[in-house]
């Protein structure tokens, strides 16, 4: 229970400063609107918080039109959310799905990588991995309701789940897939991918950028169930009522013990790994290609 105790406040501790940048961020999130049973519910532009506080349940909605993309705002609103529904003693687990018609989140902005300044680069990065962070070590189950495609960034955040749960629609693929982009996933991004799916699979899906629809994702191990669209979110409430049936000290104890050596190591590297980002970014070659990316994007639409 001490090391429990020790690794939280360890982490709170390293996780502080920027939660408090992000608290004293100005009109970010709208007031607080009453949820029910004195619960605070609230929501933001982009993140609609769904409380369900006799479950001890809240779904939390990604807004983000029209592809949920993690830009430095989302990102910030995402983290606010968690952290209010962390800090709010009724909830034991929330499930994170999409707003957007078909579309989990295209991942991280590609706008905010590109013809930014290296200011910019390295703010954006540092909300990349608090939210990596966050996410990945957050207190409460943590259930991905993944209706939509998920590559990249996107991915990455249902990797940092508990459980996945993705809609049967072979339109849904999920996976890391940088390469194709002609970048490179982070360590931390790879470690957690081989914490969820083992290193040879982890190794093949990464270097090839593979998107894995939804049979291939199952088979692989980067969800843990494939349901019909239109079940997504039942299956997604009935697989949190079995994990809060778990005593929740022991269970998040045993995530900690899980998680905390992949974690430290983005920790203690972590600006390290900002200034390798910037570096990286930075390249006019790299720059070159995520402007080429985007303009395909723009251009497959017209
Ligand atoms: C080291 C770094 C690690 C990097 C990790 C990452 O996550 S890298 C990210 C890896 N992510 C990817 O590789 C996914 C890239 N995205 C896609 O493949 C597709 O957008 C889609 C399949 C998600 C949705 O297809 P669809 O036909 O439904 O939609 P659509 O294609 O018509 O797009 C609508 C609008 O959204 C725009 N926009 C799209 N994505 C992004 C973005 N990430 N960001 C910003 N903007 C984005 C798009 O330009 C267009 O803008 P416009 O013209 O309206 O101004």
């Amino acid at each position: 229970m001490a090391l429990a105790v020790g690794m939280r406040v360890l982490t709170r501790a390293l996780l502080r400063p920027w939660a408090r940048g992000l608290r004293a961020a100005p009109g970010r999130t709208g007031p607080a609107a009453g949820g029910g049973d004195g619960v605070r519910c609230f929501r933001s532009p982009r993140v609609l918080v769904e409380p369900d506080p006799a479950a001890g349940v809240a779904v939390v909605k990604m807004r983000n039109p029209p592809v949920n993309s993690l830009s430095l705002e989302f990102l910030t609103e995402l983290l606010i959310s968690l952290e209010k529904l962390e800090n709010d003693k009724t909830f034991h687990g929330i499930i994170i799905t999409s707003d957007c018609p078909g579309i989990f989140s295209a991942g991280l902005d590609l706008t905010e990588m590109c013809g930014r300044d290296p200011e910019h680069y390295a703010e954006y990065w540092k909300a990349v991995q608090e939210m990596w962070l966050r996410f990945y070590l957050s207190n409460l189950v943590v259930i991905a309701a993944i209706n939509g495609i998920s590559p990249a960034g996107g991915c990455l955040l249902s990797l940092t789940c508990d459980y996945r749960v993705l809609a049967n629609n072979p339109k849904y693929a999920i996976g890391l897939n940088e390469t194709l982009l002609g970048i490179v996933a982070p360590f931390w991004f790879k470690d957690t991918l081989v914490n969820t799916i083992g290193h040879r699979s982890a190794e093949r899906a990464l270097q090839l950028g593979l998107l894995f629809p939804p049979a291939e994702a199952l088979r692989v191990g980067v969800v843990d169930q494939v349901v019909p669209e239109d079940q997504v979110q039942s299956t997604a409430r009935s697989v949190m009522a079995q994990w809060l049936d778990i005593p929740d000290h022991a269970r998040q104890l045993t995530k900690i013990l899980m998680r905390k050596p992949t974690a430290d190591r983005l920790l203690t590297e972590r600006d390290a790994d900002i200034e390798n980002f910037v570096r990286f970014i930075c390249k006019d070659s790299i720059q070159k290609s995520l402007h080429a990316y985007l303009e395909k994007l723009k251009q497959k639409k017209g």
